[in-house]
């Protein structure tokens, strides 16, 4: 059962039990998967390649129809996904791509808020092409969270972008996730931004959780003994020795 800050129950956000998913009769890719996020919780999904991250966020995306039936599977009402690419529509300039469906007379107000949010005030009327790939994931972070979304989806927001550029985004989305206080699961190769970001790393194995700690580093400096230890201890479950 979930706990809050405060370690009373609660009723978690996401909420995965036994949960099945295969592309062939030869074996799944998802194994009879459990899970909960409690609301607010920042989730990070680490796992070698072809594990079943991104078949996990896009079930809980609700991106995968054939996933029905397999498990079951309860998010919230509002869920908000942010890929590797910013999906920008290039035809609408920037302000018009974060409100791009949202109803109500102050939706231009609420984009150039989440707009000034994420540093980019200034630029509403750009067009995608005319942003850094840093500067179109901001507008991308900022669609989804002039949305208020209680659970944030994010399948390698970082993954494109220069060393430097993810350093500024990690800043970034901890601040934008203290003020909005979404359920999060990112689905990340890299431990380290795992560690820097969330509360609880999972680290997924054949389709099942094979590890789940919880981050609890008051310094989140990637020099700090704490963190260096449970780098390791990831890495190790991984198969990667820590110094190679
Ligand atoms: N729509 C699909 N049709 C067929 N096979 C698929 C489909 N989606 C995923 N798979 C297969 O399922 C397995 C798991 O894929 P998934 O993308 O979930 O892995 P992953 O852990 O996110 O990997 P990576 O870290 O490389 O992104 C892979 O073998 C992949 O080829």
């Amino acid at each position: 059962m979930a706990t809050d800050a405060r370690g009373l129950t609660t009723e978690p956000a996401v909420r995965v039990r036994n949960l099945h998913r295969s592309f062939t009769k030869d074996g799944g890719v998802l194994n009879g998967l459990d899970l909960d996020i409690a609301p607010g919780e920042f989730v990070a999904l680490i796992g070698r390649s072809g594990t079943g991250k991104s078949t996990l966020l896009r079930a809980l995306a609700g991106l995968d129809r054939d996933v029905a039936g397999h498990g079951r599977i309860q998010v919230p009402e509002s869920v908000s996904v942010v890929f590797q690419d910013s999906r920008l529509l290039p035809w609408k300039r920037v302000l018009d791509n974060v409100v791009f469906g949202l109803r109500g007379a102050d939706a231009a107000d609420r984009g150039r808020k989440a707009l000034a949010e994420v540093g980019l005030a200034g630029r509403e009327r750009a067009w995608p092409y005319q942003l850094s790939g840093g500067e179109q994931q901001r507008a991308s972070l900022a669609r989804s969270l002039v949305r208020e979304p209680q659970l944030l989806l994010a399948d390698e927001p970082f993954g494109a972008l220069d060393a430097l550029t993810r350093i500024r985004m990690h800043a970034l989305l901890r601040r934008l996730c203290e003020t909005h206080r979404p359920a999060v699961l990112l689905v990340t190769h890299d431990v380290d931004e795992a560690i820097v970001l969330a509360d609880r790393v999972i680290l997924l194995d054949a389709g099942v959780v094979d590890t789940d700690v919880r981050v609890e580093l008051t310094n989140r400096s990637r020099s700090d003994a704490g963190f260096a230890e449970l780098r390791s201890l990831l890495l190790d479950r991984l198969g990667v020795a820590a110094d190679a």
